[in-house]
């Protein structure tokens, strides 16, 4: 009996798809006919909400293969053992075993040949995967009963070398999930520079990543960098440079800041392994977003055998396309449903009325008793610095963290609130992906999140590695055009949601593309009365409108972004801070033009 008569044995009473059994013709022939291992039967798992247009198409390019039997099948099978030799039972009942492992554990996957997933961090050990010993001391260290079931399916495929597409809610072990991998196949110190690139959307996140990989890396020898400043940069790792690093964890601007240099300060032709975590934010195209920065780090990192990782909790149609047109052999895993939030958080969607409404419901919170820690999140640094304002009158231990305050300041605020010294932190999306805050028990989503990716992550802060959480979302009349989809976030994870929420009209996928893209304008926090004189409206007006042109002139000049700074300071004031220097709104305003 061939391989041939062994899969249809397996795939008894099972139907493919059209989509499925198309003929591979796809570029890299990464076709999802051809991707159809043996063992393994289509299931369709598509996320069930469809309706917010940012990622609803995804349901159709996400099918996914589950390895499951079905009762169905289960006397075919028997009948057709009896046929087989002794060899080949033993390799049915060891794919059953881990279509059986699999399916408790919610994995689906997509490939050729994936191996299979390991059920204790000690599975590890055996030749297979040669895994170094200090790393797996390194790994029990953290005391962890056993792998997060990203991790038990992540590992073999990397530790095999293969590329990966991962998507696992948030807070279930992804980090780990692909430093170990790239640890274990560097194995020690080299002196031929850089072979292992983490890239992550924020400093915060990377300096996260940074440590993680500190602990594991212990006792192996390899040294792992992390950019801090681009000034020290050529000190740091320039030609001259005798300190070599192996791995770097950084943001793409960064990156592709210090490969822009005359000579280029990084050098990336040994790079054996690129990972980058939360993929699908690196991969957003448009204005102020990674795509393109890592469009040139990707094309610096020429070694061909290099390992391609993506991992995040949520993804995009276009991510998976260019995933499958440009790494060969990739297998794609996920847990769960692809993009719905993680079923350890209780969500809760609060009718506030208005913008005013929102402060009288966090006092009334705080009024009941918060269980700090607690992360607020607000759609601008504007609105952080307000709602800051706010609380701190209010006897909180309240402070906040937003992309306009210095480094310095960013990494105090985030050391104090993991320490406990800070207990509620107000911030913007800027901590909205990836930060592992240990044991916040509340997040509050002060201004409606601008998408339901969005929504998941920042909801993730919380409920993290199995422990439970909270999540209270705000809206006013101004949010319902979202609400719909993420109420069905809400009911897919297992919570209540009122039926007339589900039942709004869709957002259609060119207006939820934009407000994601542009928060609503909303009234200011506060709860001061502040005069507006006839007078200050028009000087309000005029520094809109020079506002406008700058953007519109979109100089990234020194001298432009001067200008902006001063006519946001200006605007502040206005609205009812400190007074304004005379005549120097007028001069801001008239520079610009
Ligand atoms: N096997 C494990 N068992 C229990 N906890 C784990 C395990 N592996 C990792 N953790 C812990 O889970 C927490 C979340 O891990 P991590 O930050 O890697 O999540 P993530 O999946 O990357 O989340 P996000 O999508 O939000 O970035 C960390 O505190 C980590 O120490």
């Amino acid at each position: 009996m061939d391989t041939y008569d062994i899969f249809k044995q397996l795939t008894a009473g099972v139907r493919f798809t059209k989509k499925r059994t198309a003929p591979p013709s796809k570029p890299n022939g990464v076709s999802a006919a051809k991707e159809t291992p043996p063992q393994q039967k289509p299931v369709i798992k598509p996320a069930e909400d469809s309706d917010s247009g940012e990622d609803c198409s995804a349901a159709d390019d996400f099918r996914l293969l589950a390895d499951t039997g079905t009762a169905e099948n289960a006397p075919k099978r028997k009948k057709a053992k009896k046929q087989l030799s002794k060899e080949q039972a033993e390799q049915l009942q060891r794919v059953e075993e881990i279509n059986a492992l699999r399916k408790q554990n919610l994995i689906t996957v997509l490939g050729k040949d994936v191996p299979a997933p390991i059920k204790l961090f000690d599975d590890l050990r055996t030749s297979e995967y040669k895994l170094l010993p200090r790393l797996l001391e390194n790994l029990t260290s953290y005391g962890f009963a056993q792998p997060t079931p990203i991790q038990m399916q992540a590992l073999p495929v990397l530790l095999k070398d293969r590329a990966l597409m991962a998507c696992a809610p948030t807070g279930s072990g992804k980090t780990l999930a692909f430093l170990t991998p790239i640890i274990n196949g560097l194995r020690c110190h080299k002196t031929t520079g850089l072979r292992a690139l983490v890239l992550a959307p924020t400093r915060e996140l990377a300096q996260q990543i940074y440590r993680e990989c500190g602990e594991l890396t212990k006792g192996t020898g390899l040294r792992t960098h992390f950019i801090s400043k681009v000034s020290e940069a050529k000190q740091q790792y320039g030609p001259e440079c005798k300190q070599k690093y192996d791995i770097l964890i950084s943001t793409p601007n960064r990156v592709r800041f210090l490969l822009q240099q005359q000579p280029p300060l990084l050098d990336f032709k040994s790079i054996e392994w690129l990972v980058l975590d939360e993929a699908d934010r690196l991969m957003e195209e448009g204005q102020n977003n990674f795509k393109e920065q890592l469009d040139d780090i990707y094309a610096a990192c020429t070694n061909p055998q290099k390992r391609v990782a993506f991992f995040s909790a949520t993804y995009t149609v276009p991510v998976a396309k260019w995933a499958l047109r440009h790494l060969k052999n990739l297998v794609r895993v996920t847990i769960g449903v692809q993009n719905s939030a993680t079923d350890t958080v209780k969500q809760e969607l609060l009718f506030v009325g208005s913008e005013s409404g929102k402060l009288l419901a966090v006092r009334e919170m705080v009024r009941q008793g918060l269980q700090p820690p607690v992360l607020v999140f607000v759609q601008s640094k504007e609105r952080a610095k307000q709602l800051f304002e706010e609380l701190l009158y209010d006897g909180i231990n309240v402070d906040v963290i937003h992309a306009e305050r210095t480094q310095h300041q960013r990494d105090n605020c985030v050391r104090a609130f993991r320490e406990g010294h800070i207990w509620v932190l107000i911030c913007t999306e800027l901590m909205g992906r990836g930060i592992d805050f240990k044991g916040v028990n509340l997040v509050i989503n002060y201004d409606f999140p601008p998408s339901k990716i969005s929504y998941i992550h920042r909801i993730g802060r919380t409920g993290r590695a199995g422990r439970p959480g909270r999540a209270v979302t705000f809206f006013t009349q101004d949010d319902t055009a979202n609400l719909r989809s993420i109420a069905q976030i809400i009911k897919n994870s297992g919570g209540e949601v009122p039926e007339y929420m589900l039942q709004m009209k869709k957002v259609s996928k060119s207006e939820a593309k934009m407000r994601s893209k542009k928060p609503l304008d909303r009234e200011d926090i506060t709860t001061k009365i502040r005069p507006e004189t006839p007078k200050n409206s028009v000087k309000l007006q005029k520094i809109d409108k020079a506002e406008k042109v700058l953007k519109r002139k979109d100089n990234t000049d020194k001298n432009s972004i001067n200008k902006a700074k001063k006519l946001g300071k200006m605007k502040e004031q206005l609205k009812g801070k400190a007074p304004l220097a005379k005549g120097k709104a007028k001069k801001s305003m008239n520079a610009s033009k």
